[in-house]
């Protein structure tokens, strides 16, 4: 199979079942693997490029089209936006674009719909660039030149300026860089900048997380310098910044109410005795593997609970407690590219319902002189700040405080924890401290 091929069926089964984009491709790819780890990384490009641009991508091909997208078979409009990706943002000549994307198709048994997919790519090919709407229509221009909904640009440029905004649509296209998160109850962020370039790899220690290092791009991540030793663990820098910002003390127990995947849990479990709760069972296993990878697995305890419900008392008391809440995830959009297309604004507020649920329900958890530490991935005030403001209005007993953390610089507006994609290079997020008084 070429990476063409694999890269159609996966565009054609993400669309056909509503799957995520990452989970597909990584499976398929084990199922057929690429003999060439060359290709293997060609079709992850235009996988993940296809999609980040499809808005963009689909406004060119209806132009030429002649029937609706929304009519087309999926493996036919898949090979329509890989062959359209290809021409408009790689350096594939256009000519070699246009015949391997039709040799795919036919490979995969659809000549007939080669000659239709073969015209359409060949005169996109003959534009000088992607097709845009005139500029006089910001939202709708920036829309399609950075492929978002039209909602959520004007939802950013609302939030955040016209400026902000359209560095957050734009970093949301780029590939995001591989961060770690040092495992630092087994090496020192230095140390293990230096053993990883003894192995020849390009690395450098994250700006602001004191914890982090950006790797280069690398092929399987398992083959990378002490994956299997559990020297590190993939965490966005964003990500690592929530769990320094907490600053639990050393000697809390700390409840994770919503740990899967279990970056967080994990992040804690190296100083902390931590039980990871969440409302998924068939989740667990992966933070339980990755804790026992890191060599933290007794010091992590993981359960099924939700919690929007009173916590069982056999989990006993907790001093912390993470509330790590599910959100729209509007932070992660890079990677995530097929979100973007699935998120409703109406999932804001609905999500938003939920996290004050579990709030309420886990603050009850914190015993008086205790911390609660709420953060969410997403670039939305509804579901951050202004969802702390009102927890902090209905209850007197609790007051934001932001750490003191000497020699670290964190990106903080007022009590807040916040961070936007753009030019920084990390994730979305916002996180609060919160200390219950009495
Ligand atoms: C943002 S993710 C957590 C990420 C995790 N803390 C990490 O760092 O890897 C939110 C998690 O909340 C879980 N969740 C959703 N509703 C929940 C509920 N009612 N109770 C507990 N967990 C829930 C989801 O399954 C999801 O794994």
């Amino acid at each position: 199979m070429s990476a063409r091929t694999l890269a159609i069926q996966v565009l054609a089964r993400v669309r056909a079942t509503d799957a995520y984009l990452n989970v597909v491709l990584d499976t398929m790819l084990s199922e057929s693997p690429l003999k060439d780890p060359r290709d293997t990384a060609l079709a992850t490009e235009l996988t993940y490029g296809a999609t980040r641009r499809q808005l963009a991508l689909d406004y060119a091909i209806t132009r030429f089209a002649d029937r609706k997208l929304d009519s087309m078979e999926d493996r036919v409009l898949a090979a329509l936006r890989i062959g359209a990706y290809q021409i408009f943002h790689t350096r594939v000549p256009a000519r070699a674009a246009v015949g391997e994307t039709v040799q795919a198709l036919k490979e995969l048994g659809m000549s007939r719909a080669a000659g239709f997919v073969n015209a359409i790519l060949r005169k996109l090919a003959d534009l000088p660039g992607p097709p845009l709407p005139p500029e006089s229509d910001t939202v709708e221009y920036l829309s399609v030149r950075e492929s978002h909904p039209k909602w959520l640009v004007e939802r950013w440029i609302r939030h955040f300026g016209r400026e902000r905004a359209e560095a957050m649509l734009v970093a949301d296209n780029q590939t995001p860089p591989i961060v770690v998160r040092v495992n630092t109850t087994k090496v020192t962020r230095d140390a293990l900048l230096a053993q990883l370039r003894d192995v020849g790899l390009e690395v450098q220690p994250t700006t602001v997380s004191p914890v982090g290092i950006v790797l280069p791009p690398v092929g399987r991540l398992e083959d990378v310098y002490g994956y299997r030793e559990g020297l590190w663990q993939v965490q966005d820098e964003a990500a690592q910044l929530v769990g320094v910002y907490g600053a639990i003390p050393e000697t809390a127990r700390v409840l994770d109410a919503c740990a899967a995947p279990g970056g967080k849990a994990c992040h804690q479990a190296e100083g902390h005795e931590v039980v990871a709760t969440d409302l998924h069972a068939n989740k667990l296993p992966k933070i339980e593997s990755e804790a026992k990878r890191l060599g933290l697995a007794g010091k992590l305890r993981a359960v099924a609970h939700d919690a929007t419900q009173p916590l069982p008392e056999e989990l006993g008391e907790f001093h912390a407690v993470l509330v790590d809440a599910p959100c729209s995830g509007l932070g992660t959009l890079r990677r995530h590219p097929e979100l973007r297309y699935r998120r409703k604004e109406e999932d804001i507020g609905r999500l938003a319902s939920l996290q004050r649920r579990i709030l309420e329900n886990c603050q009850e958890a914190v015993p008086p002189g205790g911390l609660l530490v709420y953060a969410v991935c997403t670039t939305e005030p509804q579901e951050g700040q202004d969802q702390v403001d009102m927890f902090l209005r209905s209850h007197p007993e609790w007051t934001a405080e932001p750490p003191v953390l000497p020699g670290v610089k964190l990106p903080q507006s007022q009590a807040w924890l916040r961070t936007l994609p753009g030019p920084e290079g990390w994730d979305g997020f916002f996180a609060a401290r919160l200390r219950k008084l009495y």
